[in-house]
């Protein structure tokens, strides 16, 4: 086999592509993994100090596979000999009867995830310095923690490399020529491969289009805002504050979440859930700010204890889906063409498995999970789907 010849290439070495990579070469195939940027970098998805993991879902599925991610995680853990996750627990706040509370509350208790009900009379006494909305329910996912991002990534590149794979960045793929084999042109050099993994993040469609297929898929630009805290610690992860999710709230239609000051000393991070749309190759072009009021007035009015005003801003994006479910699918003209994509925002918690299940689709294997939430096919009977 010649260099430049491999089983598999992966583009794209965010979570999904590195943790995809590291499957493949852990089942011997001879694997490359190509990255526009040289590494590391925060121009995708993937960057950053954290993220939050949990088992708490509004659907089934998610909460399931969440049950072996947490495995595979500490196994990653285990390899790469680093920490990667803090438990914090993950409070999840939202009208008694609104839909979204529920459908994590059901599915939190469908699935015995080890949970704690906080009632109105004994939550501030566990989650002091929060104003709970009136005829808000509070329930807690134990299990919940903190996901060290930037470190992860880098272990998963760095087990890849210790098991034989290679990782090339600073090589922006230019082409595809699809086929049997499939040959893949970066600006220096051209690559064959049996199979061909794309999981490019916001870049996705771009990749896709070398191959006549373009998904429905919303690049966001995320406004990551840490907010200082009055009083230094007042929800530090030292003194077991937890990670918290306000489903629906009357500052805006997403949900708003946080994590403990942890990161960044006396500083607390909480986002929204959604952004304005963006070029990926723009996105600093991208200045709204309407976000960051919708999170003002929250904190002014529950997080007494963080002064109003962003301390620092970092930038991120998200791939939203219509129903904002992933897409991990086989190419419906390709079969040796994978995708992963649209992750909407919440999939680096999942990204063990996401590696596992496009490694298994990649090698023919039966798919340890259901795939069908993710197919493709589920947007093509969509009036306005991009298909
Ligand atoms: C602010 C923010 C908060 C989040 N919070 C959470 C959370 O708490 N919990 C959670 O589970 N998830 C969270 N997410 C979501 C999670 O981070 C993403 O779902 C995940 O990182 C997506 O990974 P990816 O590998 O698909 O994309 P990316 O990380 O963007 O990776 C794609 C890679 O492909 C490369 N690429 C693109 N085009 C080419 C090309 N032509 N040639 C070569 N390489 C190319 C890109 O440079 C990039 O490195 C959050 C995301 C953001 C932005
Ligand atoms: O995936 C997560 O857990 C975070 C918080 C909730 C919104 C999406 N991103």
């Amino acid at each position: 086999m010649a260099s430049r010849d491999f089983d598999c290439i992966v583009i794209g070495a965010g979570i999904q592509g590195s943790f995809t990579a590291y499957h493949l070469a852990k089942s011997g195939r001879k694997t490359l993994l190509l990255e526009q940027f040289v590494l590391p970098h925060s121009r995708g998805s993937s960057h950053g100090q954290t993220r939050i993991t949990r088992k708490a879902y509004e659907q089934d599925f998610y909460t399931q596979m969440m049950e072996e991610c947490y495995q595979l995680w500490a196994q990653l853990e285990k390899e790469a000999n680093v920490k990667l996750y803090r438990r914090t627990g993950l409070l999840i706040m939202g009208p008694e009867n609104g839909r979204d509370f529920l459908l994590f509350k059901n599915t939190l208790l469908k699935n015995k995830v080890p949970t704690v009900t906080l009632e109105p009379s004994e939550f501030s006494q566990h989650i002091p310095h929060v104003n709970r909305n009136p005829g808000d329910g509070a329930i807690v996912d134990t299990t919940a923690g903190v996901l060290y991002a930037d470190r992860a990534l880098k272990a998963v590149q760095g087990v890849f490399h210790r098991l034989g794979g290679v990782i090339k960045d600073g090589e922006k793929v230019i082409d595809i020529q699809t086929g049997p084999v499939v040959t893949v042109t970066t600006a220096s050099g051209v690559y064959k491969a049996k199979s061909l993994v794309i999981t490019a993040g916001p870049w996705a469609n771009r990749l896709l289009s070398h191959t006549n297929l373009q998904l429905p898929l919303q690049v966001v630009k995320i406004n990551v805002c840490y907010w200082r805290e009055k009083i230094p610690g007042t929800y530090s992860v030292t003194k077991r504050f937890p990670c918290f999710i306000q489903t629906e709230c009357k500052e805006g239609k997403y949900h708003i979440y946080g994590l403990p000051s942890n990161e960044y000393p006396g500083l607390m991070k909480v986002c929204y859930h959604m952004g304005s749309e963006t070029d990926p190759d723009e996105r600093d072009r991208q200045t709204d700010r309407w976000d960051i009021d919708i999170l003002s007035h929250y904190i002014t009015r529950c997080f007494p204890g963080l002064v109003p005003i962003p301390a620092v801003v970092e930038s991120c994006m998200y791939t939203v889906t219509p129903d904002h479910h992933f897409v991990l699918d086989r190419h419906p003209s390709h079969s040796n063409i994978i995708i992963g994509a649209g992750f909407s925002g919440h999939g680096f918690k999942f990204g063990p498995i996401v590696g596992k299940l496009l490694c298994e689709l990649t090698l023919g294997l039966v798919p340890s999970y259901d795939l069908s939430p993710f197919k493709i096919q589920r947007f093509l009977s969509q009036p306005k789907s991009a298909l």
